[in-house]
């Protein structure tokens, strides 16, 4: 069987807004999250991140709990609304200071810092001045890079810009189930490129800043898979896989976007007069991290019909492009369960950019859990997902795919966006009346995983 090699990376993640709480405390200033968090019948149950799992104090126990899980690293993002609470102008020092008590107390454990500049709680101030529909947000975003990178770059081990553009742009500006919750369709596409203008000049920004740590960015990949190889399954798979996958990966890698996914939303034209920003776009990286959960088998529309291209393109699985129950297990969120995707997802960024090291960022499940008697959690579903999909990056070394490191979603149960609290995708159980946490089987098995595979 293949051993991973010696210096893979094992680690967790979570994201400021789903773990930290204390939102008004230390300086920090609303974000869109929170904004959108308080709109009503937007988040499950009236939810929001204003406590969470407390992790802005309790920060210095849940590192204790990564070391003794034997975890190389704590992939976590840093919320800009607490480092430039007005997302411009004035710096807040304590919300550095937080971000660099977190990065020593990892290092004190042995655990390496990965941090996350952008995990969608945008300042608030930015967003009702256009928001990522704006071009000054991407230069704002540079800023904030720039300042972060500059005051922790001493203790944080890697730097990823964006957590999955895609759903800033497309759940947040297409189908609205996001911050900010708006729905126009195809100029979702301008804030995909403000995104990716940002990231790129956050690249340039940190770079000119100096510092040896690798610089990438986190994309939420579909294994897209057609339904049948009919001319119109294969166009629906072509679209989704488009929409969902090559808008984002083509420019960071080819240095171009896709033509076929312009035509499909008519945009091709806004994108010519911006063609200029290709090249800060595709700025080299160090490495791409991939966020997996499932596969997408897609087909055309029953009549096979094609709505008129210039109509809003939401986002994949619109009129266009029905998402085909194969009959495969699902999770609580409805995703179905295909671990051979993540191959197909690392097999397919490899084969944009032979050589460009990959991480599984992000990975994980959520399920029902119960509670014993005893206070354990014996998430069987969740620690066979884990398995399974460790078994998958086991393959795709195997293939000589260049997989450095595997990210488990998520260590904290956690503020599950517009579903609230009501979906747990921790390994680490979180009572959300005591803040109480518990390792759950999965965790015990993701950590005896770890050790073993370190020998
Ligand atoms: N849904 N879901 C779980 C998980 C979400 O909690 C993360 O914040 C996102 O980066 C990504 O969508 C994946």
């Amino acid at each position: 069987m293949t051993t991973f090699p010696a210096d893979f990376v094992w680690g967790t993640a979570t994201a400021s807004y789903q773990i930290e709480g204390a939102v008004a405390e230390d300086g920090r200033r609303p974000s869109t999250w929170d904004t959108f968090a308080r709109t009503p019948g937007k988040v499950w149950n009236g939810d929001t991140g204003d406590v969470a799992c407390d992790h802005y104090h309790r920060f210095a126990e849940d590192v204790a709990i990564m070391a003794d899980l034997g975890v190389d690293a704590y992939r976590f993002s840093v919320a800009w609304p607490r480092v430039v609470p007005e997302g411009t102008g004035a710096v807040n020092q304590a919300g550095l200071d937080f971000y660099r008590r977190v990065a020593e107390t990892c290092l004190e454990h042995g655990v390496q810092p990965y941090v996350t500049l952008y995990h969608w709680d945008l300042p608030q101030p930015l967003e009702d001045a256009g928001g990522w529909l704006s071009r000054s947000t991407a230069e704002a975003f540079a800023e904030y890079a720039r300042i972060t990178h500059e005051a922790l770059g001493d203790v944080i081990g890697s730097w990823i810009t964006l957590n999955e553009p895609w759903c800033s742009a497309l759940l947040g500006y297409a189908a609205g189930v996001h911050a900010p919750g708006q729905q126009l369709g195809t100029r979702s596409l301008e804030a995909a490129h403000h995104l990716l203008l940002g990231h790129g000049l956050a690249v340039q920004a940190m770079r000119a800043d100096g510092g040896e740590a690798p610089l990438g960015i986190t994309l939420n990949l579909h294994a897209v898979r057609a339904a049948s190889d009919s001319e119109a399954d294969l166009e629906a798979a072509r679209r989704y896989d488009g929409l969902g996958n090559r808008l984002f990966l083509d420019p960071l890698l080819r240095g171009a976007y896709p033509e076929d996914v312009l035509a499909d939303t008519g945009t091709t034209e806004w994108f010519a007069e911006r063609s200029d920003d290709l090249a800060t776009i595709a700025e080299p990286i160090d490495f791409i991290g991939i966020n997996y959960y499932s596969a997408h088998t897609v087909a055309a529309p029953e009549d096979g019909r094609f709505s008129d291209p210039s109509l809003p393109t939401p986002t994949p699985g619109s009129e266009r492009v029905v998402t085909v129950d194969t009959g495969a297990e699902k999770t609580q969120m409805g995703w179905e369960i295909h671990p051979d995707g993540l191959v197909d997802v690392l097999a397919q960024v490899h084969a944009l950019a032979p050589g460009l090291p990959l991480y599984v960022t992000e990975n994980g499940s959520a399920w029902p859990d119960e509670v014993g008697p005893d206070g354990r959690v014996e998430d069987e579903d969740r620690r066979r997902y884990l398995e399974a999909h460790l078994e998958a990056c086991r393959e795709a070394v195997a293939r000589g795919l260049p997989l450095k490191g595997y990210f488990c979603w998520s260590l904290l149960d956690n503020f599950e966006w517009a579903f609230g609290y009501d979906r747990r995708f921790g390994i680490v159980r979180v009572d959300y009346e005591t803040q109480q946490r518990t390792v759950k089987r999965s965790g015990e098995f993701y950590r005896d995983f770890v050790a073993r595979e370190r020998g």
